[in-house]
């Protein structure tokens, strides 16, 4: 084992829940992940496939029913406060109070992560993410692409070295979703921070992982850098690999 810990290293995680009549449904079953630090890892997996289950586990959200899961180096069942100080989570599922302007929204989450130079910090971020002229707006009254942006503040606010993103670019138009994959490549090269996103845009894996993770039914299917997984499946693209597993749901994946 190395010395430095993985941003993420998850042994045999599994979520369990109840079904609406009483059966379970296992959305993760035993999921064993090891997220180098600074790199980018993305979850590719059909819908249900348990990408939003896993990501909802690493960030607090869920407890996992079977398992273990460290972050950043802490145990999430007895640690979490430690590693949450130093991850954020950023989803355009996850919608900001919409009667607070943009500026009250990133105050209370600046409060709320301790964040000691709000008016900087907040400066800052909005700089970074061209929220300046939209800070006294309501978050309800602005697009999806100014959202998306507003959602990425939150997140940069504690300054996180470990980020955690599910379909970051989701109903962004392709201007604004290249923009924003833009945006979090440099951030994450400047900061050397980690990245793990589920996404369903194989084009952006493509281009902003370094490792890729495929889900199916709550497992890993296959995994690998991208180039390697279309080198292994003979194809030409990533989303072609993702069709032949979709498409081939009983066969193992290719040696
Ligand atoms: N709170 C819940 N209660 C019961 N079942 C759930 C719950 N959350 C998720 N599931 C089930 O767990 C499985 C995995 O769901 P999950 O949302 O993790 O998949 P996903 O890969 O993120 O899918 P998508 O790409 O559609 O967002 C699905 O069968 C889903 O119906």
């Amino acid at each position: 084992m190395s010395e430095t810990p993985a941003a993420i290293e998850a042994r045999g995680l599994t979520k369990v829940f109840a079904g609406p009549a009483g059966e379970t449904v296992t959305a993760v079953a035993g999921l064993d992940v090891s997220v180098p630090l600074n790199r980018t890892v993305g979850l590719l997996g059909g819908n249900g496939a348990g990408k939003t289950t896993t990501i909802s586990m690493i960030v607090g959200l869920l407890l996992p029913s079977d398992g273990s899961l460290r972050v950043l180096g802490r145990d999430m069942r007895h640690e979490r406060h430690l590693a949450l100080a130093r991850m954020n989570f950023s989803s355009p599922y996850v919608d900001l109070p919409h009667r607070l302007t943009v500026r009250e929204n990133l105050v209370v989450y600046a409060h709320l992560y301790g964040v000691r130079d709000v008016r900087g910090r907040i400066r800052t971020v909005a700089e970074d993410l061209q929220l300046t002229g939209l800070l006294n707006r309501p978050a309800g009254k602005l697009s999806a692409g100014q959202k998306t942006r507003v959602a990425l503040a939150k997140a940069m606010l504690n300054d996180p070295v470990l980020l955690l993103l599910d379909e970051p670019t989701a109903s962004l138009d392709p201007d604004t979703g290249d923009w924003v994959r833009g945006y979090l490549d440099r951030w994450r090269r400047r900061v050397g921070a980690t990245m793990f996103l589920a996404s369903h845009n194989m084009a952006e894996v493509e281009r902003l992982c370094d490792e890729v993770l495929i889900m199916k039914a709550g497992r890993i299917h296959d995994q690998g850098p991208p180039a390697d997984l279309i080198a292994r499946y003979g194809r030409r693209t990533l989303e072609e690999v993702f069709l032949d597993i979709a498409r081939r749901p009983d066969e193992a994946a290719p040696a």
